[in-house]
């Protein structure tokens, strides 16, 4: 799994306002890996934010996970129980490189 880091700004969708919010407590731009743990074969998506480390996304990847390429830079899915992250690219370049991480993950699942 190559865990480079991926910059994007990790959002979540507020269903109630309808709107997309900037997921921890401040703006910016977070670092965002897909992390396999070896014995259990399971994948987690961690993001950091750059700024101070604030743990943002910490989530499952689940057979189950559909996907989505919104956009060229902007990638989405549901978690479990319903929350949907957003990933809003710096590049298309990294945009790529994590759906590839993403679907080799979902394709070992
Ligand atoms: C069937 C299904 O579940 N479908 C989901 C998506 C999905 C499909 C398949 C599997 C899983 C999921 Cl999750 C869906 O459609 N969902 C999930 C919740 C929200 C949404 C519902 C309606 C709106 C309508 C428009 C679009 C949206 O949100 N888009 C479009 C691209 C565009 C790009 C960037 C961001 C920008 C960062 C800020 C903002 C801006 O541009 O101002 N913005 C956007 O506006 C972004 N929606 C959605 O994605």
């Amino acid at each position: 799994m190559s865990d480079e880091k991926c910059l994007a700004s990790v959002m979540i969708y507020d269903d109630g306002e309808r709107k997309w919010k900037a997921a921890g407590k401040t703006q910016g731009l977070s670092s965002v890996c897909i992390y396999r743990h070896t014995q259990e074969n399971t994948f987690r998506v961690i993001g950091r934010k750059d700024q101070d480390g604030e743990v943002v996304i910490n989530c499952a990847v689940v057979p189950q996970l559909k996907y989505n390429r919104a956009t060229a830079t902007f990638h989405q899915w549901r978690d479990g129980n319903g929350t949907v992250y957003g990933l809003n690219f710096s590049t298309g370049h990294t945009a790529a490189a994590f759906a590839a991480t993403m679907d080799a993950a979902l394709d070992a699942l």
